[in-house]
């Protein structure tokens, strides 16, 4: 028996330690090392650690002084790893996404998170150009406008929710700390992170799946409790998990106690009923409109019994060829990277507009006033129950400009995903690098030795970083005042108005990704859903409620996956965002000095 265990424990270490030699020789004769980069701080984990705390601590800019746009930094085993704010690189590595994938240890950590191995944001290859076309009709911007009364509503709900707390005894309040400080007299403290994370779900899961949350107003639901403990097990940096990055083997030995095997039954529960009772309304919709019974006809998204994403890409996927259908492990996977992908990042992107808005006080005020505006002639008060007015109130909340451009910056200036993760599958490849003469502001791409580079050489296995928020607020992009918050830039047509423009799908940023139909689009699916949605909670919220912050008190960016803000003298409470409410006062003649403020800046 001991020989056997022996034998074992051999075998082991034996396949471990040939699969560790070939990553140094691989790492060894990647053509990475002949780039210019920063100091290597450890051996064995080069300069992750310190790029934890990176979007505090601008890591990306002083690298990007130093090494000029692209350069290595040293991940396990000094491995080098390219990091580029190049706009050249960035498109070619985002334009060639099928020979450009997420690593494998990043779709393994995505997939057990909770998006699963067969949802969109982990598949790759055919598999993904299949899902993405049968997945397109459900994000379309009319089935998408079809999805706005969700909005509206859990907008409204939570307005009303925060009015109440504002409004009563602020000692009777829920949230952690409610004691009122002398600066806000009059207002009531609220957790706002945790306020737009349930009404994100709730969002996601009437227009994602036609699923009540009921997070707002219900502690207790089954599957908001089984997604709050996979999020909340997100991993820690360990050694265990540097480790599992390169020994797939190891990923074998995750922890994964009994509450986290219970959160992923109850998941895959509810989602298997969710989708049975999707698909049998949709056949019987189909059966009714093919019988010519009642009025129904087939129509595009206009015909939509349930107008949810589920019932759209059920659809979608009957009207498939077979051998084009999605199976149902694959519908199952696309619930939980839905609620994955489409509820933290709109509610972290929420909560760090309110933050700009609290930090810029003018701003807020002049937003509220162009809010107000935006109403003006319409019969008042809005009666959520009144699709036509909803309509046109949506239509007019997509033309206010001022409204875009605090949406712009605020993604543009806190991205709620910082950076993304590529590996090179091309035996080998030149990865271009934008022109100095195309872009003299830009530092040239140089090696170690000094020598100008066109094109930077990777092999097969080499990662590619894309720090999105730091390419978001390159001084070489947007300008001197690229970190400031200041949405009044978005009144020329097309900033940054010179130099190389980021290959960014949304308002020159990378915010959103970008991608190509035909090399791989993973540029995200739900941008206009997460745009209109913002819009509509920012309209409902800001023009009855006034939001402050106690000056003292540092927030920072904490990071995994999704951005989420920390209090550096609050630890104990975790991520958190706590503001000031009270009711806003109505508006008054400076209201209309600030309207002309707003169109002529
Ligand atoms: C402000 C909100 C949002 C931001 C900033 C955001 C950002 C992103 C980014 C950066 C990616 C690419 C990730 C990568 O490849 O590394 C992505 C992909 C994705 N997003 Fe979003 N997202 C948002 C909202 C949403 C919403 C509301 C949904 C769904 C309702 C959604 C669904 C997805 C999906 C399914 C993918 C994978 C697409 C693919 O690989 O083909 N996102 N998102």
């Amino acid at each position: 028996m001991f020989l056997l265990v022996l034998a074992v424990v051999l075998a082991v270490a034996a396949y471990l330690f040939a699969d560790f030699v070939r990553l140094l020789v691989r790492q060894a004769r990647s053509p990475l090392t002949a780039l210019r980069g920063p100091p290597c701080p450890s051996f064995f984990i080069g300069n992750l650690s310190e790029m934890h705390d990176m979007e505090n601590t601008n890591l990306v800019a002083q690298w990007e002084a130093a090494y000029g746009a692209s350069f290595v930094y040293r991940g396990f085993v000094g491995g080098c790893r390219l990091m580029t704010t190049d706009p050249a690189a960035v498109a070619h590595v985002l334009g060639n996404a099928y020979d450009y994938p997420k690593p494998d240890f990043v779709r393994d950590s995505l997939a057990t998170m909770a998006a699963g191995h067969d949802g969109l944001l982990t598949v790759e290859g055919d598999q993904h150009k299949r899902q993405r076309k049968i997945l397109t009709p459900a994000f379309s911007s009319s089935h998408i406008k079809s999805l706005t009364p969700v909005f509206w509503d859990k907008a409204s709900q939570l307005r009303d929710i925060w009015l109440r707390l504002a409004e009563a005894d602020s000692c009777n309040t829920n949230d952690a700390k409610s004691e009122t400080p002398r600066a806000f007299p009059g207002y009531v403290r609220v957790d706002a992170l945790a306020w737009l994370g349930r009404a994100t779900l709730d969002a996601i899961g009437l227009a994602g799946f036609g699923y009540h949350f009921n997070s707002l107003t219900d502690d207790n639901n089954e599957l908001a409790r089984a997604f709050s403990v996979i999020f909340s097990t997100a991993r820690k940096f360990r050694v265990m998990t540097v480790l599992q990055v390169w020994f797939p083997f190891l990923r074998k030995f995750r922890r994964n106690n009994a509450v986290m095997t219970q959160a992923h039954a109850t998941m895959r529960r509810i989602g298997l009923e969710l989708i049975e009772e999707r698909s049998r309304a949709v056949i019987e919709e189909q059966r009714r409109v093919l019988s010519g019974a009642g009025d129904l006809k087939i129509d595009g998204d206009k015909t939509v019994l349930g107008r949810d994403i589920l019932s759209v890409l059920i659809r979608s996927n009957i009207a498939s060829a077979a051998k084009e259908n999605m199976s149902v492990e694959e519908v199952l996977c696309q619930i939980s990277t839905f609620i994955a992908a489409g509820h933290e990042t709109t509610s972290s992107a929420l909560t760090w507009c309110l933050y700009a808005l609290v930090q810029h006080p003018l701003t807020q005020c002049k937003l509220r006033a162009a809010l107000r505006a935006v109403e003006a002639d319409l019969p008042s008060p809005l009666s959520l129950s009144d699709p036509e007015q909803l309509q046109q109130l949506t239509d007019r909340l997509g033309r206010c400009s001022y409204l875009d451009w605090v949406v712009r910056e605020t993604l543009r200036l806190h991205a709620p995903i910082t950076s993304t993760m590529r590996v090179c599958m091309r035996d080998e490849d030149a990865i271009p690098v934008a022109s100095f003469d195309s872009d003299p502001k830009r530092p040239e791409c140089r090696d170690r030795l000094g020598r100008r580079l066109n094109a930077i050489r990777v092999h097969r296995g080499d990662i590619v970083t894309v720090p999105i928020q730091a390419i978001n607020k390159s001084t070489a992009i947007w300008g001197a005042d690229a970190c400031a918050f200041r949405p009044e830039r978005w009144a020329q047509p097309q900033p940054p108005t010179d130099g190389a423009k980021p290959p960014g799908l949304y308002a020159n940023t990378l915010t959103f990704l970008n991608g190509n139909p035909l090399y791989g689009n993973r540029a995200c699916i739900g941008y206009k859903f997460a745009l209109i949605e913002m819009k509509i909670f920012l309209y409902v919220l800001l023009k009855d409620i006034e939001f402050a912050m106690e000056p003292s008190m540092v927030v920072e960016k904490k990071v995994n996956v999704v951005t989420r803000p920390f209090v550096k003298s609050e630890p104990e409470l975790g991520n958190q965002m706590p503001l000031y409410i009270r009711r806003a006062p109505p508006p008054t003649e400076a209201d209309a000095e600030l309207l002309d403020a707003t169109s002529t800046s």
